[in-house]
């Protein structure tokens, strides 16, 4: 097909024996015509592949995974990975290197690191991926996997501070605690049995709460043991800020020397100087710094900011470790196959910025999804193939999401560039304002629209998934993502050199102007990169695979008519689903 093969991939939610082993890759590996063999993930992967090898234009292939969340995306995509580990892997280099430095190793072990950190046990999966990720798997001319590289997207960096009820924090905070030596929980200052606030539902065991292996896998590539030591001791950090409490604040005219006060002993591990740091805020005004006692609110806010930033951080060194473990040499590769594991469109009781970016990127990918397979298939493909193959056709009627996309990211009056223009504002966020200005400058938008009954500021937008309501209040300050510099200047100076090395060229110096339209917001850059990414889909032959979650449970083997028998509201295949192809 013009634009490559498209999957159903039904989560059965229970391993199937021998489903994706080595024999069954070889099969499809060999097969002369994999597409006519059981449907199959390794049938997309394949096909893939010898698009590569027959190097027509475009060369370079993207394997788009899809669905909502639990519904498989992560397992499709390591199988994938798995199949191209294997098929693509030199035969030279298996016969003469360890297999400890064999480049597929290295490439499959990032997984674990990347789980650990970036994956959390939620309501609906219990091992979520709360970030987006495009793996590029490179191949050299005679398509040999020599290196890979990853790019992530929006990491969900608000659960290290605030996990939502009954769901837990990033894998690796629990894998600590349970797989930890008693040496090891000691050099981090963590008492035996000592709970943390921040660790919900810490009984409940996983399989994912695998220390060992995540360790394994950071020392396969490359993470010696005293950078990993580094790396628990700031996560040890992390869990130790949310269990500090702040006194009430000093009255406004007590003099407040920021320099080693302290209001409260040094609590738990955590520097008195960084508590001081936490409860007084340093004002800039003109070449005079004032030294400001923070409300008990603001110490919590500015605790949970500090937590928030050096995860992330933390998140993006650990990604860019793991390229500069796994990326091949610009000369060593030609080709690659992409692989794109982004979360689903999301809709929930309370929606904001997140879930406006996550569903806006949905909205770019359905765009993609309409051009490159609806439209090949309808302008390409003649009526008489259908009738060939026994199949109904008529001609689908597919609506084209371009005024939605224009409605948040249309310049200069876009949901995004006015909220970017209001986050930049030297002043504090009214979100009854911005709301009263969304209505002026789009109120007569196709796409948007507001519920005359509704008390707080909101405004829904019309998503080719269905409408989303988005709250308001809350957005600009999430899109300025502030952290204060004193914070960072703290950072820059701990004693954990990783921490220097990660906030080292972070503009710290608090006596600057602040330069507010200078800010880089949220949406400008998660905006940024997904342009980057729609620019390399386009620039490959993609191939689709939806997944789909048989039941609301994750009940092995059950599949419950809602769910399964027909195309949902607003799924990437829509009414096509069924007259198409394939379940795994
Ligand atoms: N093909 C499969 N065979 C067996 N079990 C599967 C399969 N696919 C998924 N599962 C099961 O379903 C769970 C959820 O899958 P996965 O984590 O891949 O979902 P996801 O779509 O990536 O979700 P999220 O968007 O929340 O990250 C897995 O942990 C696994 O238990």
């Amino acid at each position: 097909m013009p634009a490559g093969c498209t999957l159903v991939a039904l989560n059965p939610f229970q391993p199937i024996p021998d489903l994706y082993s080595l024999d069954v890759m070889r099969e499809y590996h060999s097969a002369p015509q994999p597409q006519e063999a059981k449907p199959h993930i390794f049938i997309v992967a394949e096909e893939a592949y010898r698009n590569v090898q027959g190097q027509l234009e475009p060369v370079n292939q993207s394997l788009v995974v899809s669905g909502e969340s639990g519904a498989g995306k992560t397992w499709t995509s390591r199988c994938l990975m798995k199949y191209y580990a294997t098929v693509a892997a030199s035969s030279s280099v298996l016969k003469s290197q360890d297999a400890v430095d064999r480049i597929e190793k290295r490439v499959l072990d990032s997984n674990p690191i990347m789980e650990a950190f970036g994956n959390a046990c939620t309501l609906r999966n219990h091992n979520s991926s709360r970030f987006g990720k495009y793996i590029q798997l490179q191949l050299d001319r005679s398509h040999f996997l020599v290196g890979a590289s990853v790019q992530t997207y929006l990491l969900e960096k608000t659960r290290v501070a605030c996990q939502p009820a009954n769901e837990r924090n990033f894998h690796i905070f629990y894998q600590m605690m349970k797989g930890a030596s008693s040496e090891q929980k000691k050099e981090w200052k963590m008492g035996h049995g000592q709970s943390f606030n921040w660790l919900p539902k810490a009984q409940k065991t996983l399989e994912e709460d695998c220390f060992q292996e995540t360790v394994e896998a950071m020392s396969h590539l490359g993470i010696k043991s005293d950078k990993q030591a580094e790396i628990f001791r700031i996560l040890a950090g992390i869990l130790q800020l949310g269990n500090i409490t702040f006194d009430p604040p000093a009255k406004e005219s007590e003099p407040c020397v920021l320099e080693g006060q302290s209001k409260g002993k040094s609590q738990g591990g955590i520097p008195e100087e960084l508590q001081a740091c936490l409860a007084v805020r340093t004002l800039v005004a003109g070449k005079q710094s004032i030294l400001k006692p923070c409300s008990l609110s603001d110490c919590g806010v500015r605790r949970d900011c500090l937590a928030k930033v050096v995860y992330a951080h933390l998140f993006e060194w650990l990604t860019s470790f793991i390229n500069r473990s796994i990326c091949a040499d610009n000369s060593a590769w030609c080709n690659f196959i992409g692989l794109l594991d982004v979360y689903g469109f999301e809709c929930f009781q309370r929606n904001n910025l997140e879930q406006l970016c996550i569903n806006y990127a949905n909205e770019k990918l359905q765009q993609h999804f309409v051009a490159h397979y609806l439209r090949a298939q309808q302008v390409g493909v003649q009526p008489e193939e259908y009738v060939s193959e026994g199949l109904e056709w008529s001609f689908v009627r597919y609506q084209d999401n371009q005024s939605c996309l224009d409605l948040i990211e249309g310049n200069p009056t876009g949901v995004f560039p006015l909220l970017n223009e209001e986050s930049r504002l030297n002043r504090a966020s009214d979100a009854g304002k911005f709301g009263a200005r969304l209505q002026k400058e789009l109120g007569d938008h196709g796409s948007i629209s507001w519920d005359k009954f509704s008390q707080e500021p909101h405004f829904s937008v019309t998503h080719y998934a269905g409408p989303v309501s988005y709250q308001i209040q809350g957005m600009m300050e999430k899109n300025k993502d502030p952290v204060p510099p004193e914070i960072i200047a703290l950072l820059q100076a701990s004693a954990n050199p990783l921490l220097g090395q990660v906030f080292g060229d972070q503009e710290a110096d608090s006596t600057a102007p602040r330069g507010l339209s200078k800010v880089v917001t949220v949406v400008a850059k998660f905006k940024n990169s997904l342009e980057s990414l729609m620019k390399i889909l386009h620039s490959t032959t993609p191939h689709y695979t939806r997944c789909i979650k048989p039941n609301p449970d994750c009940k092995p083997l059950t599949f419950h008519k809602r769910e399964v028998g027909g195309p949902a509201p607003g799924t990437l295949l829509g009414p096509l689903m069924f007259s198409l192809i394939l379940f795994v």
